[in-house]
């Protein structure tokens, strides 16, 4: 067997708030992760898991409060250039056409203005975006201002791209549309991206998207099980996914219902 590269690295991360001085929040207890080249991996999870925060940590954003994390094996202490963020907010800058948006972090990276401006048209056209070059965001429905996040993330090449709830302010057409066309751009390496990370609340996207979905469990957030997906990705539709959906959605649907048990005291009526 080829060992498969490890591309992320997280080791025993926790992490919490301090609320007031005689209370801290525990988000994240000991996670430990590792992240594959060449793998699409989720994480699902209810709202309040800890999800955004792990990714946060991992992209460099947040200071885990114990733990590591190595990207291509280097310490992640603040954002690397190895790593991108997409966002479901977008995160645009709105006083930047679209062009000045897809070539703003290139300008970091010390290339020439030719060079910037080629990689920046050639990652517009990629994602679908020519003829909107001029445009700015408040011009934009919201499917072109997050392909205008996915060029923008995408034209540093990084080795990682990280998406938070990327598609959930979309409406299921436009976000359906931008899935196939990333996983496309993915299964064709039109992309040089090596490894992506995918957090969703939506289990049929998950499972769709990716190579491993890990669900997550609250209460300090943590990653309790991990489904492998091995359908194809060209094979994947809804029909070919129903088993897993359902599988990983009653596993959710169980831990729910464990949490509540939990919970709410135990009441007994005596006669
Ligand atoms: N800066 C912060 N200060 C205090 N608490 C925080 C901070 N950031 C996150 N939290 C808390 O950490 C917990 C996890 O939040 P997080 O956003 O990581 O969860 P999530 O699983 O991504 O949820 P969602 O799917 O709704 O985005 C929540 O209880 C949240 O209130």
């Amino acid at each position: 067997m080829i060992d498969k590269k490890i591309i992320l690295h997280a080791e025993h991360v926790s992490k919490s708030f301090e609320i007031n001085k005689n209370h801290n929040l525990q988000v994240l207890e000991d996670i430990s992760l590792q992240v594959y080249e060449g793998e699409i991996v989720a994480f699902l999870g209810k709202s309040g898991t800890g999800k955004s925060t792990f990714l946060r940590i991992l992209a460099g954003l947040m200071e885990a409060s114990s733990g590591k994390v190595t990207c291509n094996g280097n310490v992640i202490n603040a954002p690397s250039r190895d790593m991108s963020m997409v966002f479901q907010s977008f995160a645009l800058m709105p006083w930047l056409s679209v062009f000045d948006n897809v070539a703003f972090g290139l300008e970091a990276l010390n290339y020439s203005k030719e060079k910037i401006k080629s990689v920046a048209q050639a990652m517009i056209d990629m994602i679908g975006l020519a003829g909107y070059e001029n445009s700015y965001p408040k011009e934009l429905s919201g499917g072109m201002k997050q392909r205008v996040g996915l060029a923008r993330a995408l034209a540093v090449e990084p080795d990682i791209l990280l998406l938070d709830e990327p598609f959930s302010a979309l409406d299921i057409y436009t976000a359906h549309k931008i899935k196939t066309d990333l996983t496309e751009l993915w299964e064709s390496r039109q992309i040089k991206t090596r490894s992506m990370i995918i957090v969703t609340h939506n289990v049929e996207e998950a499972v769709i998207m990716s190579d491993r979905v890990l669900v997550w469990d609250s209460n300090p957030g943590r990653i309790a099980r991990e489904f492998k997906i091995d359908i194809p990705r060209s094979e994947r539709s809804k029909r070919s996914v129903l088993d897993l959906v359902e599988e990983i959605s009653h596993h959710q649907h169980e831990q729910i219902a464990y949490a509540e048990r939990k919970r709410k005291p135990h009441i007994s009526l005596k006669k």
